[in-house]
């Protein structure tokens, strides 16, 4: 791949913008992926209007692709950056290793996944609410800046305000102060970033948003082991990580590394959660395994962590997502199997 875009980048180095400088010079070009002979890639422009002059650029950048050799297909979209928020988000990153962890958390916790779709966020919003049910202060951080699902899952839409148009005062919601890219970009654009825009964005979403005294920060990651993940590892130093997986084999085997990634960069691993355990069916009682049994238990056991929680394939908890109402906010099994983390994480002073 690497090769490959090198290659790339020297062809698209040739497409001259109408206000100067190229493609790559100007760094435009996002979410670069080729796969089995085909080519997609993002320009981002800076402004809808010199989007509207690109077209011919963007065709030039599509013919240019299809003459590296191997490939067959190619596409190439055309965005333009929303109008400037109240506070850009998504620059580089500033200070070197500097801590970028906000003075005054008690607890900064991440909760991760090595695959996507397990139900992190899911998990991260119930927690959160769940440990502010308990009357603790808490956070909750979505940092899943490609897709970020917070804003839904906790009900908000509203633009945080940022008075001084340096710091953002959070939205709060269920109890909880909530901050996720999706408050302040387009929910309708996606975020096309690369490592450091993305490691910028976090940075900013730690350090300049007034996050006030809290018992627990909880950091929604987005899945895998990447850009994100290294930073706030390396630069917040989170108190701990809690893994949430499937039971299926191949979410267990990106939950493996995801792992490695933690230990490897000295974030203690609190304990994994296994979601979508089993499903109950709701006339017959019978308890369907759908993504396997015990996985994550054995995983667990395999690696000396304790097992978190054990949570069902569950309508509420779906309906509540999506609804903006976590369903640890109501009274329902689910609650309650989420006010028992809560309180666990409590006990253990990790909230
Ligand atoms: N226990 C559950 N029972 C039923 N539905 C669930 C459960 N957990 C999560 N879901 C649903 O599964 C979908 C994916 O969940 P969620 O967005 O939390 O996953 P994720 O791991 O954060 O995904 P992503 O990788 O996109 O960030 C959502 O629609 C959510 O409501």
């Amino acid at each position: 791949m690497n090769d490959f875009r090198s290659e790339l980048e020297a062809r698209l180095r040739h497409l001259e913008l109408p206000d100067g400088g190229d493609l790559i010079s100007r760094d435009m070009v996002r979410a670069l992926t080729e796969e089995a002979g085909e080519v997609r890639f993002v320009i981002e422009a800076p402004s809808p209007e010199m989007a509207r002059m690109m077209e011919p650029l963007r065709a030039a950048a599509e013919r240019a692709a299809l003459s590296l050799p191997g490939v067959v297909r190619a596409r190439v979209v055309l965005t333009a950056q929303a109008a400037p928020p109240v506070l850009k988000l998504g620059q580089h990153p500033k200070g070197g290793n500097a801590s970028i962890r906000p003075e005054g958390i008690g607890a900064l916790l991440a909760v991760a996944s090595g695959k996507g779709g397990v139900g992190k966020s899911t998990v991260a919003a119930n927690l959160a609410v769940a440990l502010a049910r308990q009357g603790r202060r808490v956070g909750l951080l979505d940092a899943d800046i490609h897709g970020p699902s917070q804003p839904r899952m906790m009900g908000l839409s509203a633009r945080p305000a940022s008075p001084d148009g340096t710091r953002i005062t959070p939205l709060e919601a269920h109890g909880v102060k909530v901050m996720s890219i999706g408050l302040m970009l387009d929910p309708a654009k996606a975020v096309i970033w690369r490592g450091p825009m993305l490691m910028g964005a976090l940075q900013q979403m730690l350090a300049q948003v007034d996050w006030g005294d809290l018992d627990a920060l909880i950091v929604d990651l987005p899945p895998g082991t990447g850009d994100v993940q290294l930073t706030l590892s390396q630069r917040a130093r989170p108190d701990g990580a809690i893994i949430v997986s499937t039971p299926q084999d191949v979410a267990l085997l990106d939950a493996r590394k995801a792992m490695d990634m933690f230990r490897t960069l000295e974030v203690p691993i609190l304990g994994m959660i296994e979601n979508m355990s089993f499903f109950t069916c709701p006339d017959c009682g019978h308890e369907a395994h759908v993504f396997g049994h015990g996985g994550v238990k054995h995983e667990a056991e395999g690696l000396g962590l304790p097992l978190l929680a054990a949570l069902p394939i569950d309508l509420e908890t779906r309906l509540a997502g999506d609804a903006g109402c976590p369903v640890a906010a109501g009274d329902s099994p689910a609650a309650r199997a989420y006010a028992e983390l809560a309180l666990r994480l409590i006990r253990e002073g990790h909230g």
